[in-house]
This record gives structure tokens, C-alpha cells and sequence, in this order.
């Protein structure tokens, strides 16, 4: 086969100034040497300016007889105010290769934790694949090293090789073919199977003619799938039930009740009826009788409680009317039961010292009544207690957009079967 054509774009200020200075250039060449597949690379060095970058590059990509089918830069990937080649690059890209920038940083982690460090991008234009390298040569070296095995598959698929013949003989046989193996990458070097000769010199039957370089002549611009627009989502009402998990809130909802509903104890103990300014109440301390039991489980009516009685209630359980406050059972002691010793009938209260609203949860000291619960947007999940949330405020429904349903199809350029169905 033809060997593939292999530029390098030196991106320096410093070896813009003193071409010796470059030793990247010179680092790089004998890893592609040793894959026997490229020619000796072009090399080119220019300053850190975006103009300088993209002009060498849309020169070895555009031009429909020396096209090149692999320009790699070296330098200005980094953070430094100058560094500037992946804004330089990105935007001539038709198609990008994240999977080549994953495998070089992800490689290049395994050797210093600087590699975050530099920002690369890759991607096809027209033909050529175009990769960008750090400027230092230990950089560029590893980094290049990480993909090298992949980039005469990736430039031959590039510049319109069959895909569906390359696939052929399944990914083993690929990794074979690259001398990679799953896994580990390999050091030995094996050839690449006959191909077409692809990667000639002259302009292939599917090369794009050179193109000035406005935006609007961009593959992605010529993409119809780009002019789509999804359409409006649709709002339903939905039970407030397991169900509604994984639903997005259409629109704001406000609580319809108030967290507590009621005057709630939050302790074991006797409500009472505690002094103030306005009731004329006598002090809590002393021996009551017990005039009703109130248990957490709400329902009925409770019957007010007359003064110089108390009731005895238990955590969570509502207050009964004109109760104030609540006597924790630990500040009490039991007197007597009543006949059958079921109950007890009369308890001394060992403490004058309680406050209205002393172990009392005030009615919506949760969530007030009105108060916005959801806002539309908000995901009603499984561990957020958005489901006890609706229910405990007194939402029995709510409305949310309907979710999408997804179909994938899978197409093949050589295949007639196009297979759909929805998930
Ligand atoms: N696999 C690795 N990845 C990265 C490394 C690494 O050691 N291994 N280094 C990380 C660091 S640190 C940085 S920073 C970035 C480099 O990003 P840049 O592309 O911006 O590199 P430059 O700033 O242009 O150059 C860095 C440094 O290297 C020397 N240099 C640059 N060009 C040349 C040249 N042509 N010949 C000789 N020496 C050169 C010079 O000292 C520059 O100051 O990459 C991370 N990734
Ligand atoms: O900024 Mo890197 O971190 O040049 O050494």
C-alpha cells in the first residue's frame, strides 16, 4: 500500500524565532517511522497566533492534490494566556473524535497528572485527521504514542475507504491488523492487511473539492438533522403514586395543606393547659386528672380540654382544643389508675414551669398552607422525598410533562434492512 502523508505543525513563539530550538518535531517523526505506514513527515513551525494556525492547516487539508491525511500540532494546548490552538483548530473540524482525545488523555494519566493540563482536540476535515499534541516533546511524544497504532484505520475510513470491508473480518482481527490488543496496547509493530489504496496522492472519487472557509459551506451547516426542532413537550396529570418517579414538574405546585395540619406533640406526655396572659390558668404543677387519651393516629373529634384536667397524648398526636403546651411523661409521676388499671386516673405534674407552645409543633411550622412545594422543572425522584412531600401536603395530583418515548434507528450506508423500534 501507498504510505499515508504526515504533517506536523509546530505551534512555538520561541521556535517560530529559532527553528533549532524545536526538538518536538524530531521526537515525533521516528514514532510514526517505526509504524512503516507514513512518509516522512512535512513539518512547519509557527507562532501561537489562531490566523498562522489555521492557514497551515486548511493548506495540507484543503488542497484537493496535496491533501495530507494526518496533520498533528504540537504546542499552545495548555492553559497560558497564549495558547491558543485548540480555539484555532475546533472550528475547522467537520467531525470530531472525542475517543482520540479520551485515549490520549486517559493514556497520558497513567504518566503524570499534568496531562490535564493540555486541552486537545481532534477531528476530521474534508479528509484529513487532525490531532493536537502538547508542545513539550515528553508530551507529544506520549500522547502521540497513545493513538499512533489507530490513526492508519482512523485515516483510512477518513478518506473513504469501505468500511463495512474493513469490519469485515471482526475487531480482533482490526487489533491484529493495528498490533493493539484489548485491553493492553502492544509494542509490536504489525503491518496493515492489503487495503485499498486509498491514501494516494491524488484526489480520491469522494474528495470534496477545496472550499473557502466561511461557515456556510461547513459540513455540520449542510446537516438536515441540524435544521430539526423538538417538538413542544406534552403536560399530563399524574397521580401522586410511585408511579410519577422520574417525572418533570410542568408547572409550580403550591401546598394544599399545611405540614402539621394540627397542633402536634412531639414528645410522650400530658397536654396541658399552661398559664398565659389571656386564660387565667392555674399552674401546671400539682395532681390533675387525666381526662382523655390522644394517639398519633388521627381521627374523630377531640373533646376540648376543660381546665384542671390534662390528657394524656403521645408523639406526633394532635393537641386537643384549648390545650397549649405538653408535659413531657419523664417531669410526671402517676397517682392512681382508674378501676380497671388500664388507664391512669390521676397524675402529678412535678414542674410549674411550662411555656405555651412548650413541646408543641405549631400547625404549618413544616409547610405552610400556599406555600410553592415544586417548582416546574424540579425531577420527582426516588430519594428526594418528592412523592411524600406531594402526598403529605394534600397534592393528589400534579402536572407533569409526559415522558419521551425514544426510538434509536440504526442504519447502515450498504445494508437495505432498517430496523426501528421503540424502547
Ligand atoms: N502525556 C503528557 N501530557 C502532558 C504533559 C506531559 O508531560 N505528558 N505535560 C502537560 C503540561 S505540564 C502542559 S502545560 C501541557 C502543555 O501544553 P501546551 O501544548 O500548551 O505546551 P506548550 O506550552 O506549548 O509547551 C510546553 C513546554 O514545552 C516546551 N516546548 C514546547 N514546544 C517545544 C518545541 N517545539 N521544542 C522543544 N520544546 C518545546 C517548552 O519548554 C514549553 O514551555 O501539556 C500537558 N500534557
Ligand atoms: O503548565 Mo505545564 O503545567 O507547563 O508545566
Amino acid at each position: 500500500m501507498d504510505k499515508l502523508k504526515v504533517a506536523i505543525l509546530i505551534v512555538s513563539d520561541t521556535a517560530s524565532q529559532d527553528p533549532a530550538s524545536d526538538r518536538t518535531a524530531n521526537a515525533l517523526a521516528p514514532i510514526l517511522a517505526a509504524e512503516d505506514k507514513w512518509e516522512t513527515p512535512a513539518v512547519r513551525i509557527v507562532p501561537d497566533n489562531v490566523f498562522e494556525i489555521q492557514r497551515a492547516v486548511c493548506e495540507w487539508s484543503d488542497d484537493s492534490v496535496n491533501w495530507y491525511n494526518l496533520i498533528l500540532l504540537s504546542g499552545g494546548t495548555g492553559f497560558a494566556i497564549k495558547d491558543n490552538t485548540p480555539e484555532a483548530v475546533s472550528p475547522l473540524i467537520h467531525r470530531h473524535a472525542p475517543g482520540l482525545v479520551h485515549g490520549m488523555i486517559a493514556a497520558s494519566l497513567k504518566v503524570t497528572p499534568f496531562a490535564m493540563m493540555s486541552r486537545p482536540v481532534a477531528g476530521v476535515r474534508d479528509k484529513s485527521l487532525i490531532i493536537t499534541l502538547p508542545g513539550s516533546p515528553k508530551g507529544a511524544v506520549e500522547n502521540l504514542e497513545a493513538v499512533v497504532k489507530l490513526l492508519p484505520h482512523a485515516c483510512l475510513q477518513s478518506a473513504g475507504a469501505n468500511s463495512r470491508n474493513m469490519h469485515a473480518a471482526g475487531i480482533k482481527s482490526l487489533e491484529a491488523d493495528a498490533g493493539v490488543s484489548s485491553g493492553t496496547h502492544s509494542n509490536s509493530h504489525t503491518t496493515l492487511q492489503k487495503q485499498p489504496s486509498l491514501c494516494s496522492h491524488h484526489h480520491g472519487p469522494g474528495h470534496v473539492a477545496p472550499k473557502a472557509h466561511t461557515s456556510s459551506n461547513r459540513q455540520q451547516s449542510n446537516d438536515p438533522s441540524a435544521a430539526s426542532i423538538p417538538p413542544e413537550p406534552i403536560i399530563i396529570e399524574s397521580p401522586v403514586n410511585t408511579a410519577i418517579v422520574g417525572s418533570v414538574v410542568a408547572e409550580d405546585v403550591y401546598a394544599a395543606e399545611s405540614v402539621p395540619a394540627y397542633k402536634a406533640s412531639i414528645v410522650d406526655g400530658y397536654a396541658v393547659i399552661a398559664p398565659d396572659s389571656t386564660n387565667n390558668a392555674p399552674s401546671t404543677k400539682g395532681v390533675f386528672p387525666v381526662a382523655s387519651v390522644n394517639h398519633a393516629n388521627v381521627g374523630g373529634s377531640l373533646n376540648p380540654l376543660q381546665q384542671g384536667t390534662i390528657a394524656r397524648i403521645t408523639t406526633g398526636a394532635p393537641l386537643p382544643p384549648n390545650a397549649n403546651a405538653v408535659v413531657m411523661v419523664e417531669d410526671t409521676d402517676l397517682v392512681s389508675s382508674t378501676p380497671d388499671g388500664t388507664e391512669e386516673a390521676t397524675v402529678d405534674i412535678l414542674t410549674g414551669d411550662i411555656k405555651p407552645g412548650e413541646n408543641v409543633r405549631e400547625p404549618g411550622s413544616d409547610v405552610r398552607l400556599g406555600e410553592k412545594i415544586l417548582a416546574r422543572g424540579d425531577v420527582i425522584s426516588s430519594v428526594g422525598g418528592e412523592v411524600g412531600l406531594l402526598a403529605s401536603t394534600g397534592i393528589r395530583t400534579v402536572k407533569v410533562f409526559k415522558k419521551p418515548t425514544i426510538g434509536v434507528l440504526t442504519q447502515e450506508t450498504n445494508s437495505s434492512n432498517t430496523t426501528t423500534r421503540a424502547l
